[in-house]
Parts: C-alpha cells; sequence; structure tokens
C-alpha cells in the first residue's frame, strides 16, 4: 500500500544573518517526508539544526529557500489570514520547556482554552469548561487543575499541559521540540507513552526532535540525523540503529549507554572527525539501501557500501 505523504521537506534552507555579512546556515538543504501517522525522529548534537528545522516547517520562521508541503500545500506561499489559522490549526508544536512556552499569569484553563478561543471551537463557557477538563484527563491530570497555574506544576505536569494545549485544536500533525530533555529520566518515559498512546488514538503524526538517540529509537518509525544544517543520513528506525553507515551516526550511537554493565565495559565512543571525509567533491544524498540514505561522495557511496555488505 502507498503510504500517504502528509509532509513534505524540499531543499529547506534557513540562513540567520551573524553580524558583519555572515550567515550562520542553520538548515542548508535539508529534504525528507514525513508519512502519515508515523514518528519522524530528528536528531543531532545541539546547534545542528534541529529546532530550526522544526520552526521553519510550522513557519515560526520564514524559510531562506526550499520548499515545505502539508497536506501537498504549499506552507510559506502567500496565504490569506483564514488559510493561516486552518493551518495553525493542522500543526501543533510541544516544546521542549514547558516553563518558558506557558505564561505564567494565566491559569491551565486559559492555557489549555486559548486554541479553543483562537479557532472559534466552542459555543459558551461551559463548553469550553468541559473541553479544558476533558483534555485534562486525556493527558492523565485531573479537572481539579484548571484553575492552578504553571508553577503549581512539577516539569512532568508542565508538559502535559503542553501537550493538552496543543491537542485542544484536534491537530493532525506534532512537532515535539525535545519535549523529555528538561525532564527527570524517570519521568521521560511517561511523558513519551503518553505521546505514542494519543498517537495511536488519534492517528497523529510527529517530528519528534531530540539530541541523542536513546529515546528517540525507541519512539520512531523512521530517523533523520542532523550534523551542521545538513541531513547527512535517513532510515528505518531499527536499519539507522542496526547498520549505520555515515560516521557521525555512528558516534552518535555510541554516546547511548544500556543498563548492561559488562556492554558498558566494552562500549567504546567513537568520537566524529568530520577531516575524515573524501574531499573531492560535494557530498550528496544517496540511497545506500532501498530507504536508507546517507549523505556522501561517490567515493564514500561505495566504500560505505562495501561496509554493509561485508557486516552481512
Ligand atoms: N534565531 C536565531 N538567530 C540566529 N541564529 C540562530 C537562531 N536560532 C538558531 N540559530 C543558530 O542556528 C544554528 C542551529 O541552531 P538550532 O537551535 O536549530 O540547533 P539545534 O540542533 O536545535 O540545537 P539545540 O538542541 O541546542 O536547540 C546554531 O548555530 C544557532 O546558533
Amino acid at each position: 500500500m502507498e503510504r500517504e505523504k502528509i509532509l513534505e521537506v524540499k531543499n529547506l534552507k534557513k540562513y540567520f544573518p551573524a553580524g558583519r555579512k555572515k550567515i550562520i546556515k542553520a538548515v542548508d538543504d535539508v529534504s525528507f517526508d514525513i508519512y502519515r501517522g508515523e514518528t519522524f525522529g530528528l536528531v543531532g548534537e545541539s546547534g545542528s539544526g534541529k529546532s530550526t528545522t522544526g520552526r521553519t516547517i510550522i513557519r515560526l520562521y520564514e524559510a531562506t529557500g526550499g520548499q515545505v508541503l502539508f497536506n501537498n500545500e504549499d506552507v510559506h506561499g502567500k496565504k490569506s489570514k483564514e488559510e493561516l489559522l486552518k493551518f495553525n490549526r493542522k500543526m501543533q508544536m510541544i516544546f521542549q520547556d514547558p516553563s518558558s512556552s506557558l505564561n505564567p499569569r494565566m491559569n491551565v484553563m486559559d492555557i489549555i482554552a486559548e486554541g479553543l478561543d483562537v479557532h472559534g471551537l466552542v459555543k459558551n463557557e461551559q463548553e469550553r469548561r468541559e473541553r479544558v477538563e476533558e483534555l485534562l484527563e486525556v493527558v492523565g491530570l485531573n479537572r481539579e487543575h484548571a484553575t492552578r497555574f504553571p508553577h503549581e506544576f512539577s516539569g512532568g505536569q508542565r508538559q502535559r499541559i503542553g501537550i493538552a494545549r496543543a491537542l485542544a485544536v484536534e491537530p493532525e500533525f506534532i512537532i515535539a521540540d525535545e519535549p523529555i530533555s528538561a525532564l527527570d529520566v524517570s519521568i521521560q518515559a511517561q511523558v513519551v507513552n503518553l505521546l505514542k498512546k494519543l498517537q495511536k488514538e488519534r492517528g497523529l503524526t510527529y517530528l519528534f526532535i531530540a539530541h541523542d538517540l536513546s529515546m528517540v529509537k525507541y519512539i520512531s518509525d523512521r530517523i533523520g540525523v542532523m550534523y551542521l544544517g545538513n541531513l547527512v543520513e535517513l532510515a528505518d528506525s531499527d536499519e539507522l540503529y542496526n547498520n549505520p553507515v555515515h560516521p557521525y551516526t555512528k558516534s552518535l550511537l555510541s554516546a547511548i549507554p544500556l543498563p548492561d554493565p559488562e556492554y558498558e565495559r566494552n562500549r567504546k565512543r567513537i568520537v566524529y572527525d568530520p577531516s575524515i571525509h573524501d574531499m573531492s567533491e560535494e557530498p550528496e544524498f544517496r540511497e545506500i539501501r532501498p530507504n536508507h540514505w546517507v549523505r556522501c561522495t561517490r567515493k564514500e557511496f561505495e566504500q560505505y557500501k562495501k561496509e554493509l555488505e561485508e557486516r552481512e
């Protein structure tokens, strides 16, 4: 069965001015698709351009170049107010630090109901309250929480409020930008499980951004690895994990600790050294196996291919 693309990112670029005649190429010619109902993980170290990619997709930033198609519609094309509103409803974002993304002066009711108000989704005060209370329960909080303020909650609870706020407008697609990085490890799995449950119940599609591969591997169907504004590898989650090809992906994988003392004793951190690359030509994104892509030169492509065959 042909999978349906919900999002197509084509040659996306986002450059920031940085002082005199300098620019930062935060996202530099990135292309990938996301299919309806899947979780696409985007990983890479701090500064690799993951957040900028997410923010440009949802139009918090104007793109410097390239295209974003959401349900076959150009996100960055000129749009009327009505079209933008419709788009905003279908695509929502959850942020890393719920404390800074929730207005401290608003109570939980008003925070969660903001989208309901903007989009005119409730008829009266009673319906508004009922919707918010229902959403609180959906994310594992309770209705009494509606009258409280963000500072009265723990980090994990605040993230649940952020999730409820995103869900309120019944989106199809959610960009989760490091939604668990600021949380205690013991709370991280709870929030991830909640996101997975909601995805199943509501048929949601996620772009899940993270700086390490450990949790992403568990939640994602496919993973894209970013390094300095470029996508360097993209594959199904298992394939990327078992058969990483790009040296940068290998270094990210080697950084994942496992709760196995034997493994930990022998675990070797691979440090990525960009100078090992073949510099004879510009690298390109090439398909090394079906649905497994890697950014490399032709020479590296042959070398990586050989390595993969030897592993079989
Ligand atoms: N608003 C901005 N103005 C100028 N430069 C920016 C802006 N946002 C990001 N950058 C720069 O763009 C590059 C990519 O940043 P980005 O935040 O997208 O990376 P990231 O991989 O998401 O990292 P992190 O995990 O730290 O958020 C960095 O060099 C950053 O300094």
